[in-house]
């Protein structure tokens, strides 16, 4: 096939059956879009072409024009490219979370980085979004994209993504299950399905440590709720407008652990290398198994490669050092069979101690 640039390559990713991780532990019929078959390898090339192209539409990017976002890596990989093809600069703040692969990656394509520090509150002037509003406040000729609140980002899926999934499932998609970040994955597609197929069930993803469970449940912002964890684009410590909360069913929570585990598990039994947070949205299909029926159709949502997290949960040394191996390369589970088990083997092991000590003072 032939293309006049790399854009029109983006979008029109696969559904793939995940019979041999699913088939016989998850009773429906799941599926996995694979956001990363896009060309910048993440479900973000869309929302930022999206962005972008409407933005110059309405006259807000300006040739020569310098694009500035606040990313945890993907859409600024995103913008780059385009930057690149549309010859505009591009300039991005981006929080240390993100691991060196990924501020590599975006660099290559001519991106220049600002990088803040990660546990920064976003009001605080050296978080990644006040850099980001400062650059924009004070650069010439340049337009901050602002994926949290620019609603052009779930636009671009209720105008790509959700038809796909809908097209590719003949309409018998049940289910769909998405990360939050930006919310503009999950808010975009799931407009698109509960507008087609209205008994359509969404299921959102997040992290603990993020404020947007809390929010959905009971409108209250709560700072309580935070704390870090390691899930890059999963999860928020603010509001974004594009988290619509009225098309969210359920939502899940994922721990760092468990999406760890469960991506390592995509790559080994079904062959496919993904991002963390793939793992996390696998991780909240199994989470709401019991739910589920020979009927239903699960469509979960795989937001980018794991080319990108080689040194994190693809690396065996960084899952030992986190805990989430064991020193001997085993999931650490900590099943409750596993606890007791661990409570037995320290109980031997310390009441003997205590034993003994209690021997020597006596003595
Ligand atoms: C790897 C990854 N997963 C999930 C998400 C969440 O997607 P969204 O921002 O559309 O909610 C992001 C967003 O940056 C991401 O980079």
């Amino acid at each position: 096939m032939r293309h006049d640039s790399i854009l029109s390559t983006i979008g029109h990713t696969p559904l793939i059956s995940l019979d041999r991780i699913c088939g016989d532990r998850i009773p429906a019929k799941v599926y996995g879009k694979v956001e990363s078959f896009n060309p910048g390898q993440s479900a973000k090339d869309r929302a930022a072409l999206y962005m972008i192209e409407q933005a110059e539409k309405k006259g807000l990017i300006k040739p020569g024009a310098t694009l500035i976002e606040a990313t945890s890596g993907n859409t600024g990989f995103s913008i780059a490219m385009i930057a690149a093809v549309k010859g505009y600069k591009c300039i991005l703040t981006l929080s240390d979370k993100a691991g060196p692969e990924k501020r590599a990656l975006m660099t290559a394509l001519g991106a220049k980085i600002v990088l803040c520090p990660k546990d920064a509150a976003p009001e605080h002037p050296d978080s990644y979004y006040s850099r980001a509003e400062e650059l924009a406040a004070t650069i010439p000729n340049s337009f901050y994209l602002r994926q949290n609140w620019n609603l052009d980002n779930s636009g671009a899926h209720y105008a790509s993504t959700g038809p796909e999934i809908l097209e590719d499932t003949d309409g018998k998609v049940t289910h769909y299950v998405c990360c939050a970040g930006t919310g503009g994955t999950l808010s975009g597609t799931a407009r698109y399905l509960k507008e087609k197929k209205p008994d359509v069930t969404i299921v959102g993803v997040d992290a603990y440590g993020s404020v947007l469970k809390k929010y959905w449940q009971t409108g209250i912002f709560d700072t309580n709720e935070i704390f870090s964890w390691k899930v890059e684009g999963l999860g928020k410590t603010i509001i974004p407008d594009n988290v619509a909360f009225d098309l969210i069913d359920e939502f899940i929570k994922v721990g760092d652990r468990a999406a760890a585990l469960r991506v390592r598990e995509l790559a080994t039994r079904e062959g496919m290398l993904l991002g963390y947070s793939s793992g996390a949205a696998l991780e909240a299909v199994f989470a709401i198994r019991k739910q589920l029926t020979k009927d239903d159709v699960v469509v979960v949502l795989f937001p980018d490669h794991g080319s990108r997290y080689l040194g994190k949960v693809f690396n065996d040394d960084w899952m030992k050092e986190q805990g989430y191996l064991t020193p001997t390369g085993e999931p650490a589970t900590y099943s409750v069979k596993h606890l007791q088990r661990m409570y037995r083997v320290y109980k031997r092991m310390y009441g003997r101690k205590i034993k003994q000590r209690l021997k020597l003072t006596s003595e």
